[in-house]
């Protein structure tokens, strides 16, 4: 079987290296990513790895893999800022406080899609404004959700998570090892 990363993300391709899988080809998804009114942050992920799935062509011997990763603080959505000035609210939000990263995946073979989401909670310091300041000036946040990076300098912000570190950073490991393996790609051979 083919291997399809249906994602333009370089985070995906290296997660994916470290389960030793190499895609045959990456092809990413253009899809409108815009929350739907009152729509719940668990859902709209399902929802956008869902519709990046069924945006994406599968041929009769391929297995496309999509994923979407967004940060919810209560019922709020924060996706990728569009500049500094929503990335510095983005943090202010979460400084000092709880809240969830969101990574739901979807395989597709022909037969149909399915999506499975990991919610994982993540604890940020309390940030003082020097380290906002000297995080936005590393250019790190830019193209995140939530407006930071775990595996970046953002680090030193995290000092505890709880669920799965893989599924932060953008692809839940053990679920997408799971999902491509009962969808029928041998992963361990
Ligand atoms: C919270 C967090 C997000 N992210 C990234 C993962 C995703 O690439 C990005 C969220 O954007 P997504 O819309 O999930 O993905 P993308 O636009 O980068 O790629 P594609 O749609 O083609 O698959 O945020 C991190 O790298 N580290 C983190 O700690």
């Amino acid at each position: 079987m083919r291997l399809v990363l249906g994602s333009g993300s370089p985070r995906r391709l290296e997660l994916l290296a470290q389960l030793g899988l190499t895609p045959d080809v990456v092809r990413a998804p253009d899809i409108n990513e815009d929350p739907v009114d009152a729509e719940k942050p668990r859902d709209y992920v399902r929802r956008m790895a869902r519709e990046k799935a069924l945006a994406s062509e599968c041929g009769a011997d391929e297995i496309v893999l999509c994923a979407d990763t967004t940060v919810a603080v209560g019922r709020r959505i924060l996706g990728k800022p569009v500049d500094a000035t929503e990335a510095e609210a983005f943090l202010r939000l979460m400084s000092g406080r709880r809240h969830k990263v969101i990574t739901a995946i979807a395989v597709k073979i022909q037969s149909g899609v399915r999506v499975k989401d990991v919610v994982t909670d993540v604890k940020m310091k309390r940030l003082s404004d020097a380290e906002i300041a000297g995080y936005l000036a590393t250019d790190d946040w830019r193209g995140k959700a939530g407006g930071y990076a775990i595996q970046g300098p953002a680090s030193a912000f995290i000092p505890w998570i709880s669920g799965s570190y893989s599924a932060v950073v953008g692809l839940p490991l053990a679920e997408t090892a799971n999902l491509l393996q009962s969808s029928g790609l041998e992963i361990w051979t």
